[in-house]
């Protein structure tokens, strides 16, 4: 029997009478995981008033106390990680040796890291002189809410929850539509764990459930990981009720890869961020820029590796490339490879949907690399947010950093060379939130993660998110009598 989903309230599943509902699919296969309702705006009101009635003690606790319940979770999400990577896999279509290797493991630390950071959470303290002094409080913002995509859904679950309830929030998770099983695994967990009933609720739902979010008066402040189209759409909608927001959007980044460079480590680097998810991954390096000097044996060598590859069933744990996430998105990938081809560049690996056996049900697409790109191909300027490398060439540094900042988008960067007073140059004349030196797509929870220009604003992660989650408030605090003129 398939299992029907409802929102997670106050503690508990909340089902709902008569409620629209939507099939969620295996991407793979096209079975049918679940059946899931829609909130409509009854929901969201009970979510935002279980969340406001939490959030108050939740707040008055120490931040030591609400750390502790995010250590728990962290421990019960790698005491389930295979099951929890099992469940990733089913619903993302991504290989279960990256949902094990990565996803699960990448939430535990999050909530670790954020519930280790919980006591130090503090304001300062401002020397004002002999006749006053001051002091700033860091103060949670309230009921916050945060609305997920479909790439990593647990992953950005916890990148969100953890910042924001141990700064003392109370928080309202919407899923992608996609992918809505594991943020309920995770409402499931914090409960065990002991985290108060109310303090993580998840609805789930499309667009409209979404802004129902983004323009409720009593909801402070919006946490959004999408596309650039849906960031501007909630920027928008948020400042009718002048929500604040944080913004983690697309980008198309560079990787450039220099003539001193390592070739093994450039080549891991531009497949890791290109065919890692099968490119579902937004900080991806999609615009590869290559020395000529290097080009060739670059070219070479990421064609080689790249037809190895295994396709398959993402069940599988010897498989690399999983399916992409519906068949919407397989059309949309597979309609800027044909464009790259008609566009006049050379296709170098890949190029074709697979259908061979089982991978006919799903959404399997091969590896794809172009070369001999130019800056103004479709393929060089859309993101794709699938398994497609564009190769380029460049002569100086000048140019090629000129050529990677000439896009609306600033999410990551990165460059691969031996001399690393060059890479600390080339890196502080990128427009990107989140670069690299001789690596791509590594995000430790301990750094700051997020874009520049139109890849969005805000910060996840390291101690940054704590600005993003928390208000100031400053005290002047007299010592002498009030002098006054009146
Ligand atoms: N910078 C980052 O951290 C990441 C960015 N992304 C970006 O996400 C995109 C792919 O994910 P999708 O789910 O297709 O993105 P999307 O923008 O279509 O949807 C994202 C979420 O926003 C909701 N939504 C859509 N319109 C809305 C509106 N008007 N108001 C409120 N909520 C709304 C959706 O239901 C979904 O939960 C890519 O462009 C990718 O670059 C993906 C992962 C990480």
């Amino acid at each position: 029997m398939i299992a029907r989903r409802a929102a997670f309230i106050a503690g508990t599943a909340w089902p709902q009478a008569g409620a629209e509902t939507f099939e969620d699919r295996n991407p793979a296969t096209g079975d049918v995981l679940a059946v899931v309702e829609v909130a409509n705006s009854d929901i969201v009101d009970r979510a935002v008033e279980a969340a406001g009635e939490a959030q108050a003690s939740w707040a008055a606790a120490t931040g030591a106390e609400r750390g502790r319940v995010l250590l728990r979770a962290a421990a019960l999400l790698r005491a389930r990680l295979k099951d929890l990577a099992r469940i990733e896999t089913l619903d993302t279509g991504r290989p279960i040796q990256e949902t094990e290797a990565v996803d699960i493991v990448s939430g535990a630390e999050c909530l670790e890291y954020f519930g280790g950071l919980a006591a130090t959470i503090a304001g300062e303290f401002v020397d004002l002189g002999k006749t006053a002094f001051g002091y700033t409080r860091r103060e949670p913002i309230g009921v916050v809410a945060a609305i997920g995509a479909w790439n990593y859904p647990l992953q950005i679950a916890c990148w969100k929850a953890a910042p924001a309830l141990a700064c003392g929030n109370a928080i309202i998770f919407k899923p992608a539509p996609q992918t809505p099983l594991t943020a309920l695994e995770l409402a499931a967990i914090f409960k065990e764990a002991g985290l108060p009933d109310g303090l993580f609720n998840v609805v789930n739902g499309f667009t409209e459930t979404g802004r129902l979010l983004v323009l409720h008066p009593k909801i402070r402040k919006i946490s959004l990981t999408g596309s650039v189209p849906t960031g501007k759409a909630v920027a928008m909608a948020a400042a009718a009720t002048l929500k604040r927001v944080s913004l983690e959007l697309g980008g198309k980044s560079p990787l450039i890869v220099c003539e001193d460079a390592d070739i093994d480590s450039a080549v891991s680097g531009a497949m890791l961020g290109n065919f890692y998810s099968a490119g579902e991954i937004c900080s991806n390096g999609t615009r590869v820029f290559v020395h000529r000097r290097v080009y060739d044996r670059f070219l070479d060598a990421v064609k080689t590796r790249t037809q190895r590859l295994t396709i398959g069933d993402p069940l599988d744990p010897r498989t690399q490339i999983g399916s992409l996430i519906s068949p919407e998105h397989m059309d949309k990938v597979l309609s800027h490879i044909e464009a790259g081809k008609m566009g006049g560049a050379e296709l170098v690996a890949g190029g074709n949907r697979r259908m061979d056996g089982a991978l006919g049900r799903g959404c399997f697409v091969e590896p794809t690399i172009f070369a001999q790109c130019s800056d103004a191909m479709p393929i060089a300027q859309e993101e794709i947010f699938g398994p497609v490398m564009a190769v380029f060439e460049f002569d100086t540094e000048d140019e090629v950093i000129a050529r990677a900042n000439a896009t609306p988008y600033g999410l990551s960067a990165a460059v691969f060379t031996r001399d690393l007073a060059r890479a600390h140059r080339m890196i502080a004349r990128l427009e990107a939130g989140t670069c690299w030196i001789n690596h791509y797509n590594v995000t430790p929870i301990e750094l700051p993660f997020g874009g520049m220009k139109q890849s969005g604003y805000g910060r996840e992660n390291g101690r940054a998110a704590i600005e993003h989650y928390t208000d100031v408030k400053s005290v002047y605090v007299a010592l002498a009598p009030v002098e006054s003129p009146y």
